[in-house]
């Protein structure tokens, strides 16, 4: 059975629109992962330590994959493109963020479902209110777009071609 489950992807080191689109190629070629709706890349200001720009985006992947399956795809990924964890939201060259899988709810060590604070950010519900503005968040029940109307989305803009 196939869930849909929406990713978070962000970047501020490197060529980022390239390390987010490659990424969005490779999460499709996985064996149980189908990358579906994708939303613009965004320039976004960054939040946390003084730190480059980010561009962020999000897409929605239908899977058969377990959550914790899921997690650990996206974790190998940001570590292929030699992610050094250094400081707590600091500049990386990936970020992948496992947003909602279903209306799924985990809350263990490894994985919090939904994710703990996808709610409080712009840079994540401006892309995902493009692609799934009526996503209901399964703790709150509130839709992606009524999320969206309670943070602050200046910071957060559309990269145009
Ligand atoms: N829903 C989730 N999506 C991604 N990682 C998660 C999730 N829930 C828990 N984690 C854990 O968080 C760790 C990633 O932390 P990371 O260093 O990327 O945090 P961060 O990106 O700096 O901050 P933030 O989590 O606020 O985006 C992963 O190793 C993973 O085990
Ligand atoms: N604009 C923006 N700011 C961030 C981001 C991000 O993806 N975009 N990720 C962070 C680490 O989780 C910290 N700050």
């Amino acid at each position: 059975m196939e869930t849909a489950c929406a990713i978070a992807l962000g970047s501020n080191l490197g060529d980022s629109e390239q390390t987010i689109e490659t990424t969005l190629a490779r999460l499709d070629q996985i064996d149980g992962m189908r990358v579906g709706a994708r939303s613009r890349l965004y320039k976004t200001a960054p939040v946390g330590p003084p730190q480059p720009d980010y561009i962020n985006a999000c897409a929605i992947v239908q899977t058969t994959l377990s959550p914790a399956q899921m997690l650990q795809v996206l974790l190998a990924i940001e570590a292929s493109f030699g992610r050094i964890r250094r400081e707590r939201w600091g500049p990386r060259t990936l970020d992948l963020d496992l947003l909602l899988y279903g209306d799924r709810v985990i809350d263990t060590p490894t994985l919090t479902l939904p994710h703990p604070r996808m709610h409080e950010r712009a840079f994540v519900l401006v892309p995902l209110a493009e692609i799934a503005p009526d996503w209901q968040h399964p703790v709150s029940q509130r839709t992606v777009a009524e999320l969206l109307r309670q943070v602050d989305p200046s910071g957060v803009y559309p990269l145009v071609a």
